[in-house]
């Protein structure tokens, strides 16, 4: 029941003030109240001054907007957008691949074009973690001639214009704000990316002409508590544990949507905990690397129940053959230029291992690895957004596309560790640059 609150003796905070005397209370006495006033308001600018040092907002992961003719546009530019789309005589595809100097995208661009196919990368190089891995990642592809747009899915504009100078027949969309226990911090940039700018960018798709068909990275996460294992793509998908399921989610829904009403080709692809060379350095098992190594203390969570937490961990080479799988069989979609001319394909598939293993057991292999023990805590797994366990049920896949992981944790962990030896001895990137 509402309290019946007396404005005139109340203070807003109960308990700080006394319900003084009303006509005493604003007015300052010179020339001992004045100096009593102005003691007070450095005091309040010297605790504002401390508020902030020590609660830094997180660090922005928007990357700047930019304008027409600033960093993209131009005939130089052009150029080299149609020179990266350029595709050899037995490929048919051009690809638009988002979060190209990303993990997945970066590796999933590479083999596309390795094959063949016209590619143009697009990335907005935001600050979630270390840019230095992102431009390195740059770099690979630029060597391979993909060229990577600077720019942001949520530029409508630079999309309108990429999609006016190229006649993308699909689109990899691997941009996402990744990261699970990060949604607590800065949950936006979640609905920055994974929602604003997935719309943003399926407006563009549903304009062009040819009208491309998209293969999109959802997530395992999309599982939630879901209980029963393995996780089967008819499971429940309603109880999301954090909010960047929840955006995965909700981003499914919003690609049934413009597949529908649009005739749009759409295919989603839960991964399940990718791994592995020039990977993520927010993820377990890259800090647990660097912090080994260092012999820093890591935290291993295991379940309130004292049971252990474990993952689907799936090798990035796996996971790229799943996604190009999806491509080579995702059908053209119906509409074109806003407009539907029929029902389109709607898809979605588990990419996993189909073989879980417990984090305990991902420290144990990496300590064997490099020849370090690491200096473990065990914790209680926080409530965070984590999820138990994951576990893929892959027939759907296997069946459409062929999808057959052949990597076990240990062999692809062994690759791990060989390139992240030799990547921060080799000088490209300072040690301790990252911000994980
Ligand atoms: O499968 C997915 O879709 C998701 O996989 C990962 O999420 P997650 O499985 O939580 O991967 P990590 O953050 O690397 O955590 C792996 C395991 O290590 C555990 N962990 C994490 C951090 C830590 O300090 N200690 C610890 O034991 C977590 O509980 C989890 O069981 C990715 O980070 C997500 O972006 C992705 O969408």
């Amino acid at each position: 029941m509402a309290q019946q609150v007396n404005n005139e003796t109340t203070p807003s905070t109960p308990g700080k003030l006394k319900p003084d005397k009303p006509h005493h209370r604003f007015r300052i006495h010179p020339p001992h109240s004045r100096y009593t006033f102005i003691c007070i308001l450095l005091s309040a600018f010297l605790v504002f001054l401390l508020f902030s040092t020590f609660n830094p907002p997180p660090p922005s992961t928007t990357a700047p907007r930019r304008v027409l003719g600033d960093s993209w546009g131009g005939s130089h530019w052009e150029r080299l957008v149609s020179k990266s789309t350029r595709r050899n005589s037995a490929s048919n595809k051009i690809v638009l691949v988002t979060g190209s100097a990303g993990f997945v995208g970066s590796h999933v661009a590479l083999a596309l074009k390795r094959r063949g196919d016209g590619v143009l990368g697009i990335d907005n190089f935001n600050r979630y973690y270390d840019v230095n891995l992102k431009h390195a990642r740059q770099k690979l592809l630029e060597r391979a001639g993909i060229f990577v747009v600077e720019g942001d899915i949520n530029d409508g504009t630079l999309l309108k214009k990429l999609f006016d100078v190229v006649p993308f027949t699909h689109v990899m969309h691997l941009a996402a704000q990744a990261g699970v226990r990060y949604a607590m911090q800065n949950p936006n940039s979640y609905v920055h990316s994974n929602l604003a700018g997935f719309t943003v960018l399926l407006e563009a798709c549903k304009s062009a002409n040819p009208q491309p068909a998209i293969v999109w990275a959802s997530s395992s996460s999309v599982y939630g508590l879901n209980s029963k294992v393995p996780f089967s793509e008819k499971d429940r998908t309603d109880q999301p544990a954090s909010l960047y399921a929840a955006t995965k989610k909700a981003g499914e829904g919003i690609a049934h949507t413009y597949n529908h009403i649009y005739g749009l080709s759409i295919t989603a692809l839960r991964f399940f905990t990718v791994y592995g060379p020039w990977g993520r350095p927010d993820m377990a098992y890259f800090f647990f690397t660097k912090d080994i190594l260092k012999g820093k203390q890591i935290t291993v969570f295991e379940s309130p129940d004292g049971g252990s937490v474990a993952r689907d961990f799936t090798y990035i080479d796996d996971v790229v053959k799943g996604c190009l799988g999806a491509l080579d069989t995702a059908k053209k979609s119906t509409g074109s230029g806003g407009k539907k001319k029929g029902s389109a394909q709607f898809r979605v598939f588990n990419l996993g291992n189909t073989s879980p293993v417990p984090v305990s057991k991902l420290v144990a292999i990496l300590e064997k690895l490099l020849k370090v023990n690491a200096k473990k805590r065990v914790l209680p797994m926080p409530r965070n957004g984590d999820v138990k366990f994951t576990h893929a049920n892959i027939s759907l896949a296997q069946r459409e596309f062929g999808y057959k992981p052949t990597i076990d944790l240990e062999t692809g962990l062994r690759k791990f560790v060989k390139w992240y030896l030799e990547f921060y001895s080799s000088g490209s990137i300072k040690k301790g640059s990252s911000s994980w």
